[in-house]
């Protein structure tokens, strides 16, 4: 078994689509890293790009919707068995108001159902963020 390259680290937005109290929330595919887990739309950071704008482009990539930032609501990095990633989290509004049903692999879940979730480990701050919130 090879170790992870902890000299690199790869740059990662995640996209947190809040509308009327739920957030749009995946399952990972079989095929990448944390397979089955449950996600929030996101990805790599292409060269030079900012979290902002890698949110909006992931999710319009994976979802198909297009959203607004609102703010950066935590930002980490962390060492998983495929590499250390910087994870920036971005809170994020439909363009559009609205909850559209058809987004791929992704769907609405309410903010009660997010701790029953399975999420990457590095997502447990933002998740009990979320869920704190008023
Ligand atoms: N999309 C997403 N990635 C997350 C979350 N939490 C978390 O730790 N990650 C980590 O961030 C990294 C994102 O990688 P990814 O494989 O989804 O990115 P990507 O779609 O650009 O990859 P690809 O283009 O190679 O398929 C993974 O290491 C993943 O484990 C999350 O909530 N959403």
């Amino acid at each position: 078994m090879s170790l992870p390259d902890l000299s690199r680290v790869t740059r990662v937005a995640v996209a947190i689509v809040e509308a009327d109290g739920a957030y749009l929330v995946g399952v990972r595919g079989p095929d990448g890293p944390l397979p089955g887990y449950h996600e929030f739309p996101g990805g790599k950071l292409n060269h030079d790009e900012r979290p902002n704008d890698g949110a909006v482009r992931e999710c319009l990539e994976e979802t198909g919707l297009d959203v607004l930032p609102v703010e950066r609501v935590y930002e980490c990095t962390h060492d998983y068995p495929h590499g250390r990633v910087e994870l920036t989290f971005v809170l994020c509004r439909p363009a559009v108001a609205g909850r559209p049903a058809a987004l791929g692999r992704f769907e609405w879940r309410l903010r009660r159902e997010l701790g029953e979730l399975k999420f990457p480990e590095a997502n447990a701050p933002v998740v009990a963020l979320l869920q704190s919130r008023p």
